[in-house]
């Protein structure tokens, strides 16, 4: 029996679980205080007092570091790379801490879990956001000077579409999906045979979301850029972050939202809006496949709202058959992604920037 630690840190938590080979055993949502958060300005700043969070956690449960096997981390913002499962080593480290581009507190996992492991465990991250299977087509934008770039809810997209494969009693790397991750950011995905051939990039393409605006009209984005109306931080935050529902209704909350649409009709016509650009985003992915689609898998949080789903099937429905997975299953597919590897049923990857 393998004891595996998964370590999944957000913005304001880190969600820690203990699996024993693929059954969950304990878990917790470790909340951290604002006071503590902002008193480090980087997010690597906060490795020592989240490496405790987890320490205090395992010690709760009776664990020592010492009793774990392997330790399973959310891959943070690497290059593109291919999907599976990743052996941590010393360069990923180092690129997570003083490399990557982007500031996400998913790039602490992978250096905690190294930490943590002491060089005495394996540390495996699985299925990053920035999992790269784009088909060749869907990187050209329309003009040279930029490319579409693949970032998506990777790791729960993946293991919906292994779910709903085994559902229909089809081989994984033979099914065609259109897989559709409703969070706080949104990333709807064309996956043939296995891979994501293209995908709205969560951050900027796509449908509005909670919190993100989404792809937005070009021409007036561009004059807004020029105006001094933002710097160039106060309109990233804009759009993601204070964008989607959060922008036109002032909350992140569908269940808000929808409360609020009892008595006024704007908050009745955003959540409709944003149901019908994922329905158009669907439409778009099922056209990426010519069509030929096993099923249209729907997840994440907002696919806890039937009244929400029920917006989206009105319009895709006769696009084949639906699928509705609720919530997330990061930590199970974390869990999964290491024990997959412990009982050889798949080699590690290995990692370095160019791969
Ligand atoms: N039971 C529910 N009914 C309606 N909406 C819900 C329900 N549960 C969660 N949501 C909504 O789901 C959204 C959050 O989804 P989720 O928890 O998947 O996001 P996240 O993990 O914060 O972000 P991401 O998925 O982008 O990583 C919020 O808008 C929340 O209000
Ligand atoms: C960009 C995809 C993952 C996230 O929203 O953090």
């Amino acid at each position: 029996m393998y004891k595996i630690l998964t370590i999944n840190p957000g913005s304001t938590s880190t969600k820690v679980a203990v699996f024993e080979d693929e059954k969950m055993i304990s878990s917790e949502t470790i909340e951290h205080k604002s006071s503590e958060l902002k008193k480090h300005e980087n997010i690597m700043d906060q490795i020592g007092f989240r490496k405790e969070a987890i320490l205090k956690f395992l010690d709760k449960n009776g664990l020592k570091i010492n009793d774990i096997h392997s330790i399973a981390a959310r891959g943070g913002i690497l290059p593109p790379l291919k999907s599976g499962t990743y052996l941590v080593n010393e360069d990923m480290v180092h690129y997570l801490k003083f490399e990557t581009k982007t500031e996400h507190a998913s790039n602490l996992a992978a250096v905690i879990g190294y930490e943590l492991s002491d060089n005495k465990i394996p540390v495996y991250v699985t299925d990053p956001v920035s999992v790269d299977e784009f088909c060749e087509e869907a990187r050209i934008s329309g003009i040279k000077e930029l490319k579409r770039k693949s970032l998506l809810h990777a790791l729960n997209m993946k293991i919906v579409a292994r779910k709903a494969s085994e559902e229909i009693g089809k081989e994984y790397n033979s099914c065609n999906f259109v897989i559709a991750h409703l969070g706080g950011g949104i990333s709807v995905g064309a996956q043939k045979e296995g891979k994501m051939i293209d995908v709205n990039n969560a951050n900027d393409e796509g449908p509005f979301s909670p919190e993100r605006a989404g792809e937005l009209p070009m021409g007036d984005l561009l004059k807004i850029i020029f105006s001094d109306l933002y710097n160039h931080k106060e309109l990233k935050k804009r759009l993601i972050g204070h964008g989607g529902l959060v922008g036109y209704l002032g909350t992140n909350d569908l269940r808000e939202a929808f409360k609020m649409a009892q008595k006024d009709e704007k908050a009745e016509l955003v959540i409709e809006a944003m149901a019908y650009q994922i329905a158009k985003e669907i439409g778009a992915m099922t056209v990426v496949l010519n069509g030929e689609v096993d099923a249209i898998i729907i997840t994440g949080g907002l696919a806890n709202s039937e009244p929400f789903i029920n917006l989206i099937k009105e319009r895709v429905s006769k696009l084949g058959l639906i699928m509705v997975y609720p919530g997330s299953f990061e930590m199970e597919a974390l869990a999964l992604g290491a024990f997959r590897i412990l009982n050889n049923s798949e080699s590690p990857l290995n990692w370095s920037k160019e791969v």
